[in-house]
């Protein structure tokens, strides 16, 4: 069985470009100051290859903004943070797991389906599907969620998951890409303290036989829970009150004069004291930092320590080499902590440094996943039972209060406020429904780039494409069922209808796409989109006839216009035509017995030859879509940088 796991392991060596290399995480004098006040003072603490560094502290000590500075999240003050010799940048991002103390997923989506895609998504194009499942499977296996696996994530509207296996989803996700450096904010959390304790002895075996580098931030471990970390980093109002190993912390509290009693739980002794007389925390914050200067400071916390000159980056490479050998050899039979993926180590020494920063799948691999999970996720918002009734009903209603319409001038009214109802109505639809589906989705989208899932630009296309056939389908089933019914029967005229409802619908949700990416608060996104579609309504020709000239311009800003104005084209251009009433209303009529269509539209927009013939209108209507579209990818891509 060793054998077994040493030759696929080493056939994921070979195959896998998404290495993980061993990684040192040093950090020296961070302050951080936000509104006047400070978040983080001159906190330090290394964190070696197999070490599992716990922080603690009351509520609101700075414990996750300082995994935010580590992560990357947030700037630095003051201090440096180095892996192994490097300074952190923003290229590191996507090489640090970091499980935020939010979960945050696509609700409809499974477990099993969310570990899927982010297998597909963040495992290299070299791994072969097959290889990525297993992954998946094997990951589900060791965190213990296979009983829930089939199990819809949920939100506070539907039930699914529980806190505790949210949680450990949020962790499996990340330990897909087999991390050397995992930041995990308060992932006991929710859990029960045995699933709490097995996650912490996971995290720990998984530090010490894969040269993972661990940071946790835990409020109140069991005693047992708390000897299993390796070092504590006590902060107090962002400033370090202990830090050193977990075995030592009595010692430490002894020279200050506190003593640690046997069999008490040594993190609600040491909460006490932190939390005690103001007197007391001066004093263990003195200690700490008399701490800092004594001779039991590690060496990469002097000042005179300079990361970037000392060749430890070889050295972590044999680490994880010599361990798994080892813990192969030792252990035959037992299964290894992602032993599919046991792809960090010695091949790092040697590859090539522009793949390991590279994105880890193609274009176009990232736009099929992406594509794929957009249909999947959007699929049960967008078709819901309440969406297809409101269709349904509504189509036939527009059907019944427009039936079998004569072709006649008395009647034109009655037909145009059909079209016009119909590309308002779906116009509202698409661009309030892209609005609201935006703001839950961003959070994910934004945790996704933060981490380099992907690129922008794939995401963007593929949400684009995968929502295309559930944007138009709703419309389409509302026209199959009201055009029939008013009583015309040409299927060119009814095919052209439909794709000018299909592209008006389609345009109005890249609108309201663009809106929702501008506006993070909700309410002003729905104020704005209520303007902006209600204005559209006025101008767009059916409601008010005679707009004043120094104001007749502005209807060429209403995308509605635009298709309105195609419909009838098409419909009385094309269609049967609209025969005159006697007394008509229409010049053309004294010399004939039908309106011409250029009639209909002048008498409209009450301007002789104002309206733009068919392909003008729809070039501009392509053009609206085009340049919301591009708007809403800027507006990702530099305005709205997550952070
Ligand atoms: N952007 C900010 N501006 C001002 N204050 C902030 C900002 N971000 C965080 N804080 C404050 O910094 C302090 C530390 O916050 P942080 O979230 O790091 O605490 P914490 O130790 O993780 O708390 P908890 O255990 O409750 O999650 C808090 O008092 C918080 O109000």
């Amino acid at each position: 069985m060793g054998t077994i796991l040493r030759v696929e392991s080493s056939i994921l060596q070979l195959e896998c470009p998404l290495d993980s290399r061993p990684i040192q995480l040093v950090f020296r004098d961070l302050q951080v100051f936000r509104e006047k006040r400070v978040l983080l003072r001159d906190v330090a603490g290394v964190v070696k290859p197999g070490e599992l560094l716990a922080v603690m502290g009351p509520s609101g000590c700075g414990k996750t903004t300082l995994l935010n500075c580590l992560s990357g999240r947030i700037g630095l003050d003051n201090g440096e943070i180095w892996l192994n010799r490097e300074r952190l940048t923003k290229r590191w991002r996507r090489r640090i797991c970091y499980v935020q103390q939010q979960d945050v997923f696509f609700p409809d989506l499974t477990l099993r389906q969310t570990l899927e895609y982010q297998a597909r998504l963040r495992l290299p194009d070299t791994l072969s599907q097959v290889q990525k499942m297993q992954s998946v499977d094997h990951i589900i296996e060791v965190l213990d969620l296979t009983g829930c696996q089939d199990t819809i994530i949920g939100d506070h509207t539907k039930r699914g998951l529980s806190g505790g296996e949210k949680k450990r989803t949020s962790i499996a996700c990340e330990l897909l890409t087999n991390p050397s450096l995992m930041l995990l904010d308060e992932p006991t959390s929710g859990l029960d303290s045995y699933s709490a304790q097995a996650l912490i002895s996971r995290l720990k075996r998984y530090a010490v036989q894969e040269g993972k580098s661990i940071v946790i931030t835990v409020h109140q471990p069991s005693s047992r829970m708390f000897h299993s970390f390796d070092k504590l980093l006590l902060l107090s109002r962002g400033q370090v009150a202990y830090y050193g190993s977990t075995a030592s912390i009595g010692r430490f509290f002894a020279t200050i004069g506190l003593t640690l009693l046997p069999h008490y739980n040594p993190a609600d002794f040491i909460m006490e004291q932190i939390k005690g007389p103001e007197e007391v925390r001066e004093r263990i914050i003195a200690a700490a930092k008399a701490m800092r200067q004594g001779s039991e400071c590690p060496p990469e916390l002097h000042a005179d320590y300079n990361p970037s000159q000392h060749p430890i980056c070889d050295h972590f490479f044999h680490y994880h080499e010599h361990h798994i050998t080892h813990n192969a050899k030792e252990d035959e039979g037992r299964t290894l902590w992602l032993d599919t993926q046991s792809h960090a180590s010695s091949s790092a020494s040697s590859t090539d440094e522009d793949y390991y920063w590279q994105w880890p799948t193609s274009f176009w691999s990232q736009f099929k996943v992406l594509s794929e999970r957009n249909f999947q996720e959007a699929r049960p918002r967008m078709l819901s039972r309440l969406n297809w009734f409101q269709t349904i009903a509504l189509g036939i209603l527009a059907g019944l209060l427009w039936l079998r319409l004569p072709r006649t001038e008395a009647a034109l009214h009655d037909i145009q406020g059909w079209m016009f109802f119909s590309t308002t109505y779906w116009m509202l639809f698409a661009h309030f429904s892209a609005l609201s589906s935006f703001p839950p989705e961003r959070e994910v989208i934004n945790k996704e780039r933060l981490s380099g899932s992907y690129r922008l630009s794939a995401y963007y296309l593929a949400k684009m494409v995968g929502e295309l056939p559930l944007t138009i389908l709703l419309p389409a089933v509302y026209h199959i069922i009201s055009y029939p019914m008013l009583g015309f029967h040409c299927p060119a005229v009814f095919i052209t209808l439909l794709a000018f409802l299909l592209l008006n619908t389609v345009v109005a949700q890249s609108v309201g796409f663009f809106v929702g990416a501008c506006c993070l608060d909700l309410q002003v996104s729905i104020t704005a989109s209520a303007l902006y579609t209600l204005a559209t309504q006025l101008l767009g020709g059916y409601l008010a006839t005679s707009v004043p000239p120094w104001l007749a311009w502005a209807r060429y800003s209403s995308m509605v216009h635009y298709a309105y104005q195609n419909m009838q084209i098409v419909e009385f251009g094309f269609g049967e035509p609209i025969a005159c009433s006697q007394p008509s209303k229409f010049q053309e009529c004294k010399n004939g017995t039908t309106i011409p269509v250029s009639a209909i539209l002048e008498n409209q927009n009450g301007v002789r030859g104002s309206g733009l013939p068919l392909w003008s209108n729809t070039a501009v209507l392509l053009a609206f879509l085009m340049i919301f579209r591009a708007l809403g990818y800027l507006v990702l891509r530099y305005y709205r940088i997550p952070k």
